[in-house]
């Protein structure tokens, strides 16, 4: 169950950190225990209208009435967050958790101050509507009970998955938490082909998302792996085996592992991007 008493703080309640409260207020968490924050007024006030929480700009008063504070801010603002943040979050001493991409624990709890307990967690948007998968990673400062918070209020959203590397958020960004991207993108071009070849595009957008849905279920659901799946749909003589001849022909391994390749690897150059600017 969810500790619906504790008060969570976003800092940043964009495209991520919305999906995430949408999904907590779906899940009946208490709109009155979540609080937002934007940089502009007017992101605010349509986050708040969205999202129906109270969204402010102000970083700090969020944080001084939080028991956890996420952030969701991009990697690139994310220090300058901290920065003003740092004395606000020290004095309330909540868990932290940051959403962020490439930035590295010992990072974020250096530019809040130090010795704060911070997980780092890798979400994904179909947090939305409870389909999400989230990564975490926990510093030495996190507390069992801590753990135990962070990881029902992103279970409430979805699947979780603890690492005990902090290396391997790399990998988790790259086939989770950007990956529903890859699944759009294979779509994008599922909806084109069946448009050229003369269905409407709306028709062609419903069609394809039911099969994505179809598919994902039979994996989630049945127990048998993609490749067990893939020979049932394969009549040999028939029709699909023509299709998955092109993909491998054309080489879809090793499209699809250089593209999580420089996923990862950009997950790693960020990371050292914005470590260097820890002194
Ligand atoms: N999008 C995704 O699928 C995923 C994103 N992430 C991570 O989530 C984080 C946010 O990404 P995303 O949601 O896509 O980005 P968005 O641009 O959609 O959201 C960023 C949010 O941060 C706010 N913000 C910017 N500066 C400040 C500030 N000084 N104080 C308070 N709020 C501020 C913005 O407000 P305003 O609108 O006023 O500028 C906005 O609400 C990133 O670190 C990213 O790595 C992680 C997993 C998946
Ligand atoms: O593209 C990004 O950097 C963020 C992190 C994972 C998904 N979106």
């Amino acid at each position: 169950m969810i500790n619906h008493t504790a008060t969570i703080a976003f800092i940043g309640t964009g495209n991520m950190a919305g999906a995430i409260i949408g999904g907590l207020l779906e899940q009946g968490y208490p709109a009155r225990n979540i609080i937002g924050t934007t940089r502009s007024p007017d992101s605010a006030e349509k986050a708040s209208k969205a999202l129906g929480i109270q969204v402010t700009t102000d970083n700090e008063a969020a944080v001084a009435q939080a028991d956890v504070v996420v952030l969701g801010v991009k990697p690139q603002v994310m220090q300058t967050v901290c920065a003003a943040l740092g004395t606000a979050i020290q004095q309330r001493q909540p868990l932290v958790v940051s959403i962020a991409a490439g930035i590295e624990t010992a990072t974020l709890d250096q530019w809040l101050g130090g010795g704060l307990p911070v997980v780092r967690c890798m979400p994904n948007t179909p947090s939305l509507l409870g389909a999400g998968v989230s990564g975490l990673f926990a510093n030495p400062a996190v507390t069992t009970e801590q753990q135990t918070l962070a990881e029902t209020l992103f279970r409430a959203v979805g699947m979780i998955q603890w690492v005990q590397q902090e290396a391997d958020m790399h990998t988790i960004t790259a086939i989770c938490g950007s990956a529903p991207a890859y699944f759009y993108r294979f779509s994008e071009a599922l909806v084109r082909s069946a448009e050229q070849r003369g269905l409407a595009a709306a028709d062609a957008q419903a069609l394809v998302a039911q099969v994505a849905l179809g598919a994902a279920r039979m994996m989630r659901e049945t127990g048998d792996t993609p490749t067990q799946l893939r020979a049932k749909v394969s009549s040999p003589g028939g029709t699909t085996v023509e299709a998955l001849r092109v993909f491998d022909e054309q080489g879809l391994d090793a499209l699809v592992e250089a593209a999580v390749d420089a996923c990862a690897t950009r997950s790693v150059t960020l990371t050292d991007e914005l470590a260097s600017k820890h002194d």
